[in-house]
């Protein structure tokens, strides 16, 4: 079927002579690519927008790697599943090429949250190839003017650039379609795939899928997608979301069901934080300064902390969360991604598979996780004022009695000679009193410190302590003892502070954003291998399996609170006191 639909599409428009248009005047000019615009008849374009029309500006964009992007990454070399055979560089090369972006699961609210929105950010920027379309998938019948309705709902201006907006969202939705179907049908992806290829129109077609549904549908997609829908032109890509499995089992499981049908170099395992800005900054500041990389070790570094909380609990995915629990959901891969980040030996290069070896390399060499060194709690209901905050367990979608983690908190260990000794402790919650994500680096007191006596007793609290924010309000301070202006000699602590929107002008882009142009541009960096996926799991399976097996019962906090105290015992047990505890934030 797919070849003789190929024939006829083709033959139906051989010849392009509708006008062109270019974003805001402005194209991708790639090393590798050419990127042509759009054919009017593809996408029913409105008239009247060619008056726009301006000459090219040649540019190039850096990928986050901070090398020139190449629309696409042709050297992939990657397989084509259908017909198993490697695409030509020098054909596609030189031709006019597509890229179609179909979000599987189009109706959900990660789908409406944040992709949407993100391929919009993405489209205002220019940073979207010329030839770009966006399907919605799912089975949610809806017409291509109801997406597009359902869409524009979400989707923002940018605060720093209001103007033309509202032409830039009618020009985005008109490459936005949808298409209803079964996610175990290969008939309703055959169709995706001939719709795809109308809007295509013969040009080298490229495609990426994103699974944004639950994932016991994950693999019926796959095999569906790229059996049916997968580019005979170009490249095929596909960004699978969280969960990827719930242990070490379950996970190779996925991976092997995947392989099936996709390379390893075709899958791109999203995890979002590795997108935030701030994390993206963590490399540049060790790697880029001086003065940061010497410290980085047991011989300056007390302990390490990474934190996570948010100030609202499961509400409307209790479903999801209580069969995974806050290990899971945020401790396994969020704040584990960036604690390998942060650990890890000097890459090579910022390849990607420079970074992922040494991630790899650290995560192998951290201990699994103990069940003395973890404490859990569950949030319970609370009155404050006149209102009334309910517990996990009232969330109608959650078990009655569930004992499912909404908090913990544990101290793990890198058994290298760099780490040795260190604890990283990591602590993440919901419904507690703040939203906030943060690094927390607690530094060595000076020896021999001729101040001491101006310290007083708590001598912690004179160690300097690096703080990178990652939200809300970005930003990375040092906490030093500085000198009270006067003819005395008095200390106190102060802060070198660099406040993000005090320094820079202009929104930062959300996760998606950077996470969503790195899968089109085939920069695998920011996503997860199967072995760092692998040795993730090594660490926390044995845990999550005793848990289970034992039925630890969480410890209850109140909703708004600074979560169980069995927090403090953890940390004080490894000489640590949390950071964003300590009163002097
Ligand atoms: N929401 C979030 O903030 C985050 C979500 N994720 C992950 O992203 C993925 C999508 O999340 P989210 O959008 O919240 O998920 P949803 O529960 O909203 O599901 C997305 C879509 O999948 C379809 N769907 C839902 N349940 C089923 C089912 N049991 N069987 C078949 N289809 C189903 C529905 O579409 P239809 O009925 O129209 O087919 C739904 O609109 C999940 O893997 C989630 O874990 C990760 C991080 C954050
Ligand atoms: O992956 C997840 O992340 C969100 C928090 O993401 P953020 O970017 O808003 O900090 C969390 O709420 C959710 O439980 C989890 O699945």
């Amino acid at each position: 079927m797919g070849g003789q639909l190929r024939l006829n599409l083709c033959s139906s428009s051989s010849v392009a002579t509708s006008p062109s248009t270019f974003h805001n005047g402005t194209t991708y000019f790639c090393r590798k690519f050419n990127i042509l615009p759009f054919r009017t008849n593809s996408l029913n374009w409105v008239p009247g927008i060619y008056s726009r029309i301006q000459p090219r500006k040649h540019f190039e964009i850096m990928s986050s790697n901070g090398f020139p992007r190449n629309a696409v990454s042709l050297q992939d070399g990657e397989k084509n599943v259908l017909f198993n055979e490697q695409v030509p560089l020098t054909e596609l090369g030189n031709a006019e090429n597509t890229v179609s972006i179909t979000v599987i699961g189009a109706s959900g609210d990660l789908a409406k949250k944040k992709i949407f929105p993100a391929l919009f950010a993405l489209f205002y920027e220019d940073c979207l190839p010329e030839n770009f379309i966006v399907f919605g998938y799912s089975r949610t019948k809806m017409s291509d003017e109801e997406l597009r309705i359902m869409i524009s709902r979400t989707l923002t201006c940018r605060v720093d650039q209001r103007e033309n907006c509202e032409d830039k969202m009618d020009h985005f939705l008109e490459r936005c379609f949808y298409h209803s179907g079964q996610y175990n049908s290969e008939d309703d992806f055959a169709e995706l795939d001939y719709k795809l290829k109308e809007k295509e129109d013969c040009r080298v077609s490229n495609r990426l899928f994103y699974l944004s549904i639950p994932p016991n549908i994950f693999v019926d997609v796959v095999r569906c997608a790229s059996l049916k829908a997968s580019s005979t032109s170009g490249w095929t890509r596909v960004i699978v979301e969280k969960p990827f499995g719930r242990d070490l089992e379950s996970s190779s499981e996925l991976t092997r069901c995947l392989k099936k049908y996709l390379t390893e170099e075709q899958i791109f395992r999203i995890d979002h934080y590795l997108g935030k800005e701030l994390v993206e900054n963590l490399s540049v500041l060790r790697f880029s300064n001086l003065v940061f990389e010497p410290l980085w070790s047991r011989d300056y570094i007390r302990n390490v902390q990474f934190i996570f909380s948010e100030d609202f609990g499961t509400e409307g995915r209790g479903g999801y969360f209580d069969n995974y629990g806050i290990i899971r959901d945020i401790m396994q891969n969020h704040l584990l991604q960036i604690l390998a980040l942060f650990a890890m030996e000097t890459p090579v290069s910022m390849d990607a598979e420079d970074i992922r070896n040494e991630k790899v390399k650290v995560l192998r060499s951290m201990r699994p996780l103990q069940l003395e060194d973890v404490v859990l709690g569950q949030y319970k209901g609370h009155n404050k004022g006149s209102k009334l905050y309910p517990a996990y367990t009232d969330d109608p979608t959650v078990p009655n009695g569930s004992i499912t983690p909404t908090f913990s908190a544990a101290a793990l260990f890198i058994d290298n000679a760099r780490w040795d000794g260190v604890p990283f402790l990591m602590k993440a919650g919901k419904a507690l009193h703040t939203k906030r994500a943060e690094i927390r680096v607690q530094f060595r007191h000076v020896p021999g410190n001729l101040y001491k006596r101006n310290f007083g007793t708590d001598l912690d609290k004179a160690t300097n302590e690096l703080v990178l924010r990652l939200q809300p309000d970005e930003a990375i301070y040092l906490k030093i003892n500085n000198k009270v202006p006067g003819l005395g000699m008095r200390l106190d602590r102060s802060d070198l502070n660099l406040l993000y929107k005090a320094k820079y002008r202009g929104e930062i882009p959300d996760a998606y954003e950077r996470l969503l142009l790195d899968a089109i541009e085939g920069e695998r960096r920011l996503f997860i291998r199967s072995d760092e996926l692998d040795a993730a799991w090594s660490l926390f399976t044995p845990l999550l399996k005793e848990l289970e097996e034992k039925k630890i019962a969480p410890e209850l906090y109140p909703y708004g609170s600074r979560g169980p105290v069995g927090a403090h015992y953890l940390a004080a047990k490894h000489n640590v006191r949390w950071g964003d505890l300590s009163g002097d934030d």
